[in-house]
């Protein structure tokens, strides 16, 4: 069988210290799955995102035991170019992601980058803006928007590359409730499309869209069973 996503027996360490965020973490994920990710702070969600979207080891380094496949691929035989066309992640602090003049421009470097036709790069712009309600703001200054806001843009620059797996690392903290709500029917939407999503969840605001729900306590992964 392809997963979509198949963690082997991963294990990491950040450069230079001596803890294990992730012990040993396996982890498979259909085509189609929704999963959540919960725990307490600290305990390496965001570490095992980058870990699934490649950041890690290509970005931070670090020691890193074990092995990550995207649809039967090991990531880190993954060019670039392959990679955002399977997997786009939106970071929990938008400022990471955001590096454009206007928001247009920020949701556009990707398909741009993907030499897409015209017809098609503004298709998408128009899509993503729409979905998150930016649309009005297409010449704001990224760095003049509210943390909410920002959100919301770095979500779009993630949905206008049309990617098979979607990581949310708690990409909507910041964003008022009618924004929530938006996302969460946007998400639903990208299950029927049979989308992958990992979603990160601090408050439990989509639990009940995760077809599964997996914790990580101490760098150690294991399903949910029973309430929280
Ligand atoms: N770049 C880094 N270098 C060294 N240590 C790091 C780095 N990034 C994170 N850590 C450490 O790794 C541990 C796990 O952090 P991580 O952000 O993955 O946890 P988390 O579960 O996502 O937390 P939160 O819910 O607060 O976002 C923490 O102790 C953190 O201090």
């Amino acid at each position: 069988m392809t997963w979509a996503i198949e963690i082997r027996n991963l294990t990491f360490r950040y450069p230079g210290r001596d803890t294990y965020i992730l012990q040993n973490v396996n982890l498979k994920i259909k085509q189609g799955e929704t999963v959540a990710i919960v725990g307490l702070s600290g305990n390496g969600k965001s570490t095992l995102c980058y870990c699934i979207s490649g950041i890690i080891p290509h970005i931070y380094g670090g020691d890193l035991q074990g092995e990550v496949f995207l649809f039967d691929q090991p990531i880190k035989d993954l060019k670039r170019s392959e990679m955002v066309t399977k997997i786009g992640i939106v970071f929990q602090d938008p400022d990471t992601q955001l590096f454009s003049p206007t928001v247009e421009d920020e949701v556009a470097f990707g398909p741009e980058n993907l030499c897409l036709d015209r017809w098609e790069i503004d298709r998408r712009i128009e899509e993503a803006l729409k979905v998150v309600g930016m649309e009005n703001h297409r010449l704001s200054n990224p760095n003049h928007l509210s943390g909410g806001q920002k959100q919301l843009v770095a979500l779009a620059s993630v949905l206008s590359l049309e990617p098979d797996i979607f990581v949310f690392d708690e990409a909507v903290s910041q964003v008022d409730k009618d924004g929530k709500l938006a996302i969460k029917n946007k998400i639903l939407t990208l299950k029927k499309e049979k989308k992958t999503i990992i979603m990160v969840e601090h408050d439990f605001t989509n639990l009940d869209i995760a077809d599964r729900v997996v914790v990580l306590k101490e760098g150690r992964l294991q399903e949910f069973e029973g309430w929280l």
